[in-house]
């Protein structure tokens, strides 16, 4: 049998977020838009003859059986009635829990992956809603396009940004999307906007952002996470910085990279931080066909 193969899955950032309202399931509706980053983690599979889909590292905080990529494996193999098995090797650089969609992105890029290596033959369409039964986030890694999202995430239309740097910034806690959702204080009823409205903004200017299209659940976040509103707070100096998701990262788009660069030699040194670039697409685009 063949060695393990490496696949990269990248982070995003949710450039704003509105929640326009509920479903009966509980589940939010929103608005949003996800910028692809050059940031990642690396996904290593070695395909098996024995039907076992196994995780062969430590991360830490993820026990295997939890693990995203272990839950994508099995999906894939229970779906498609496939009797190859898989080693799962999982380098980690993406903050965990930190509002930048790695476990989602991680998912993607092992459904992605192994529906190639195992010769299944998914449409994207079809792995797109295999990846929404793992979460909200999966079918835009998926797409392979930065994306204006609405439904719960999973309506995905393609967005054209600019190329901007962004300095990331991560003050080393994890949110729980589940417990920030399920709290009272949260608004649910922004307007609903139009992507022409979103994109208007951007045309006449080299920013990807809008100032009327803020992220909903920052100030919860920074209301019961003093860390977040820090980091905000010390971003902001420098301009209009952002929450990225559920948190707990928070970023400020610049146009060039010394001053990404720049403004990150300077962060506190309690947190995390780093400068990355919006990707035009998902590096795995090719692997899928529509
Ligand atoms: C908020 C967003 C914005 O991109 O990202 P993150 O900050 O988590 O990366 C996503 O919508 C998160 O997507 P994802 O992380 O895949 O969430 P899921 O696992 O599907 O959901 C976790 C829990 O959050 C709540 N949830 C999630 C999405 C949504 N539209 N409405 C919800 O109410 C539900 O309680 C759900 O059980
Ligand atoms: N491969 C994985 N990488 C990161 N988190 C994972 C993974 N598999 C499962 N998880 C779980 O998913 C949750 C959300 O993680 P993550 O996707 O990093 O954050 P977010 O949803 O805030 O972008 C965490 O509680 C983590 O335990």
């Amino acid at each position: 049998m063949q060695d393990f193969q490496s696949f990269l899955a990248p982070a995003k950032i949710n450039l704003f977020l509105h929640i326009t309202g509920q479903r009966a399931d509980g589940y939010h509706l929103l608005q949003t838009v996800f910028c692809l980053l050059d940031l990642y983690d690396t996904v290593k599979l070695k395909p098996s003859t024995d039907g076992v889909v196994k995780r062969v590292n430590d991360v830490a905080g993820v026990p295997a059986e939890q693990d995203l990529c272990v839950r994508a494996a099995k999906l894939l193999q229970q779906h498609t009635k496939c009797p190859l098995g898989v080693d799962i090797l999982v380098e980690k650089h993406i903050p965990i829990g930190g509002g930048l969609g790695g476990g989602s992105s991680d998912a993607a890029t092992v459904l992605i992956a192994l529906n190639s290596l195992w010769q299944l033959s998914l449409s994207r369409k079809e792995l797109m809603s295999l990846g929404l039964k793992l979460g909200a986030d999966v079918p835009f890694f998926i797409f392979g396009n930065n994306a204006w999202a609405e439904g719960i995430g999973e309506q995905l239309t393609e967005i054209n940004l600019h190329n901007s740097y962004y300095v990331v910034l991560n003050p080393n806690i994890h949110v729980s999307t589940a417990q920030i959702f399920a709290n009272k204080q949260l608004t649910k009823n922004t307007n609903p906007k139009t992507m022409s409205d979103f994109s208007g903004t951007a045309k006449l200017t080299a920013c990807n952002l809008n100032a009327e299209f803020i992220n909903d659940l920052e100030k919860i976040v920074c209301s019961e996470y003093p860390a977040v509103l820090d980091c905000l707070n010390w971003l902001s100096q420098f301009g209009d910085a952002r929450m990225s998701g559920s948190g707990a990262s928070v970023f400020l788009e610049v146009v060039d990279e010394k001053t990404a660069v720049d403004i990150c030699n300077q962060k506190p040194k309690s947190v995390q931080g780093f400068v990355a670039k919006g990707l035009n697409q998902h590096p795995l685009i090719n692997l899928t066909v529509n």
